[in-house]
């Protein structure tokens, strides 16, 4: 039987390198590739159960920037969206209040002008951090990154992790890497981002995963939107069963971040659909599980007007995100 599960919110602390954890798996592909396709198909959700799922995949966003031509403005723009995220007479009219998304996620130097923007709302600020997207800086500057976004007022990290330890077989590194990015964030929550598009195979992704867990990631995630290859739904279930296993080997909750080409309310509702049939209820909340898209949210809302008003909106109304 597993151990009793954390509370909700709680750090994962991570454990001692633990290999014969994950030395010996094999993933029947073809299989994960199957089970995968019927989850898109796999609940036909209509109406008010449409609408409600919909709406929880809003709390569940990281609603996010990451471009090279980002602003203060563009940032304050995201922010007010992230505390407004569905126009208030849409949410009137289905009795909702307070909704916001579940966090902002942007490059360290936007982190302030985010924190101003957000005042007292209550939505954190993710920031992206060590080198990202790529990683390719020496560990102490990364690290020192880390640091910035933190004395910038992030409340959470998402930091990128050496692809090169996982296509070399080199888990010490990785775990050593992924441990000391930990102890940089403090207080602060982290997700690790595998860029599994990098990774080559389902095998190393599952590795990784695990390894980014024994080193006390609170999140895994999938990509960094820049990768050839992003979110797909054969990754997140790899993920989402190795965050099962690490569960059922320590009682530690990980959170679950895809992200990365979710565009559309269909995407939104076939990854939550993932969350509660591999891992259950508790994995639909943005405690452990956060959706990274830049621009998904504009098609949900989109979905949630025709709900409401049995129409589509007109495109700006929906300008941001
Ligand atoms: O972490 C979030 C991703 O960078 C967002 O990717 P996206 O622009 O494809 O939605």
């Amino acid at each position: 039987m597993s151990p009793t599960p954390k509370n909700p919110g709680t750090r994962n602390p991570g454990t001692d390198l633990r290999p014969d954890w994950f030395a010996d798996i094999r993933i029947n592909t073809p299989a994960v590739e199957r089970r995968a396709a019927t989850l898109p198909v796999r609940r036909s959700l209509k109406k008010d159960w449409q609408a409600a799922w919909l709406l929880n995949a809003v709390r569940c966003i990281d609603l996010t920037t990451l471009a090279g031509d980002d602003t203060e403005d563009r940032v304050a723009r995201l922010c007010a969206k992230a505390m407004q995220p569905v126009a208030p007479d849409l949410l009137a009219a289905m009795g909702v209040e307070g909704l916001t998304t579940g966090a902002v996620c942007v490059y360290p130097t936007m982190v302030a002008a985010a924190k101003r923007a957000l005042g007292n709302s209550g939505v954190p600020v993710a920031s992206v951090a060590t080198g990202f997207p790529a990683g390719l800086m020496p560990l102490d500057l990364r690290l020192a990154e880390i640091r910035f976004a933190l004395d910038q007022g992030a409340d959470e990290i998402d930091i990128v992790i050496t692809r090169a330890h996982v296509l070399r077989g080199d888990w010490a590194a990785l775990y050593d890497e992924i441990r000391a990015m930990r102890e940089a964030c403090g207080p602060a929550r982290m997700k690790a981002i595998l860029a599994t598009g990098d990774l080559k195979s389902l095998e190393n992704v599952a590795r990784a995963s695990h390894v980014a867990m024994q080193a006390g990631s609170d999140w895994i995630k999938t990509s960094t939107g820049k990768e050839g290859v992003n979110a797909t739904l054969p990754v997140s279930l790899v993920m989402c069963r190795a965050i099962r296993d690490y569960q059922a080997q320590t009682g530690h909750r990980v959170g679950f971040k895809p992200a990365g080409g979710l565009r559309t309310a269909k995407d939104a509702i076939s990854w939550q659909v993932l969350m509660r049939e591999e891992l259950g209820r508790d994995w639909l909340a943005p405690d452990l599980f956060r959706i990274g898209a830049s621009s998904l949210l504009g098609d949900i809302e989109r979905q949630i007007s025709h709900h409401v008003t049995g129409r589509y909106a007109a495109a700006h109304r929906q300008a941001i995100a």
